[in-house]
C-alpha cells in the first residue's frame, strides 16, 4: 500500500522568516522521490508537515486523499524517520522492537529482528548506549520494518558507515519490490543515493526549484569527451558547466539537451557523448551564482 501527496500553496513562517514559499507539488505513490536541496532550503521543515508534526495555516496538504493532520488512519501509515528520536532512549532494543506493534499496524518484527542482526546493532543494550551509527542503523531498520504506506527518511543514515549504508539501499530496492509504498529521502549524499530514486523535489530556497522523473533530469545534462579543440570548438555556444583536461583530452559537462543533428555530428568529430549524474544537475542547478 503506498499513500499519494498533493501540496497546493504550502507557505511556512518562522515568526517573520519564511521557510517555505508557496509549494505546489504532487508525489507518486509507490515511488522513492529524492528531495534535495541545499542547507536551509526548507528539506526538514516540508518534510515534518508531510509528517504532519505540525497544521499547515497557509495552503493544503492531502494525504491519500484526506488532510493528515491528527488523522488516526494517516499517521499509522506514516514513518518519518530522522537522526535522533528520543521517544525511546532508555528502552532496550527488544523493547523497542515490541513496542513498534501497537502503533504500527503493518510492522514487520521478524524482519525487524533480522535487520537488527544484519546491522550488528548489539541488542544487549539501550538505544542511548548506541553508537551513532548503530543508532541510525536501528534508526532505519525501523523505517524499513514498519511497512508504512508513507516513510519519510530525513537524512537518518548520517552516521551510519559505507557497508551499513550499501546494505540499507539494498534493503530499499528490495522492499520496494516485496511491498511498494511511498518513500521520501531527503539526502546531502546525493552521488550515493541517485540511483535510488524515481522522482526527484528539488527545493531551493524554501520554493520548488524542479520536479522530475530521474529519467527527464537525467535528460537535461550531458559530457562531452575529446579532442581539446574539438571540444571547446563544439561547445561554444552550449551552457558548459564544468570542465577539466586529461593530458590533450577535454571532458566538459553541458547542462541543456543535445539535438539528433548535433549528436551525429559530435560522433563525427569523434566527440565521446556521455550522461551526467543527478548530483552533478543537482549542484550545478542550486549554485550560489544562480541565486537572484
Ligand atoms: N525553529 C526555527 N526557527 C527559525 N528558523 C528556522 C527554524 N527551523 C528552521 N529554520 C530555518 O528555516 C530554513 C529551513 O530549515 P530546514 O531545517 O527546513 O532546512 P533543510 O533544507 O532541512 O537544511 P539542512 O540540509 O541544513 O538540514 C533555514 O533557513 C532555517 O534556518
Amino acid at each position: 500500500m503506498s499513500y499519494s501527496i498533493e501540496v497546493n500553496g504550502l507557505t511556512v513562517h518562522y515568526k517573520n522568516f519564511k521557510a517555505l514559499d508557496q509549494l505546489n507539488f504532487k508525489l507518486s505513490p509507490g515511488k522513492i522521490h529524492g528531495i534535495l536541496g541545499r542547507n536551509g532550503a526548507g528539506k526538514t521543515t516540508l518534510l515534518t508537515y508531510l509528517a504532519s508534526f505540525h497544521k499547515a495555516k497557509h495552503g493544503t496538504i492531502v494525504i491519500d486523499g484526506e488532510d493528515p493532520f491528527e488523522n488516526e488512519r494517516i499517521l499509522q501509515g506514516t514513518s518519518f524517520i530522522y537522526e535522533k528520536d528520543n521517544t525511546y532512549d532508555y528502552d532496550k532494543i527488544d523493547k523497542i522492537i515490541k513496542g513498534m506493534l501497537y502503533f504500527r499496524p503493518y510492522f514487520d518484527e521478524a524482519y525487524a529482528r533480522e535487520l537488527v542482526k544484519r546491522f550488528k546493532i548489539p541488542t544487549n543494550k539501550s538505544a542511548d548506549q548506541l553508537s551513532k551509527g548503530q543508532y541510525s542503523a536501528l534508526q532505519v531498520a525501523i523505517g524499513l520494518a514498519s511497512r508504512t504506506p508513507l516513510t519519510i527518511f530525513d537524512e537518518a543514515y548520517l552516521g551510519m558507515d559505507a557497508p551499513a549504508r550499501e546494505l540499507f539501499y539494498k534493503e530499499i530496492l528490495l522492499e520496494q519490490e516485496r511491498h511498494p509504498r511511498t518513500i521520501l529521502f531527503s539526502t546531502h549524499l546525493v552521488s550515493e543515493m541517485e540511483y535510488l530514486f524515481d522522482e526527484v523535489l528539488i527545493i531551493d530556497n524554501g520554493k520548488v526549484l524542479l520536479q522530475e522523473t530521474s529519467e527527464q533530469l537525467l535528460e537535461k545534462g550531458f559530457s562531452i569527451t575529446g579532442a581539446k579543440e574539438d571540444v571547446e570548438a563544439f561547445t561554444k555556444t552550449l551552457e558548459v558547466i564544468y570542465e577539466e583536461m586529461l593530458g590533450g583530452t577535454k571532458s566538459v559537462m553541458v547542462y541543456g539537451t543535445l539535438p539528433k543533428q548535433e549528436q551525429r555530428e559530435a560522433v563525427e568529430l569523434d566527440l565521446e557523448i556521455g550522461s551526467l549524474s543527478i548530483n552533478n544537475l543537482f549542484i550545478h542547478l542550486t549554485k550560489e551564482e544562480e541565486r537572484t
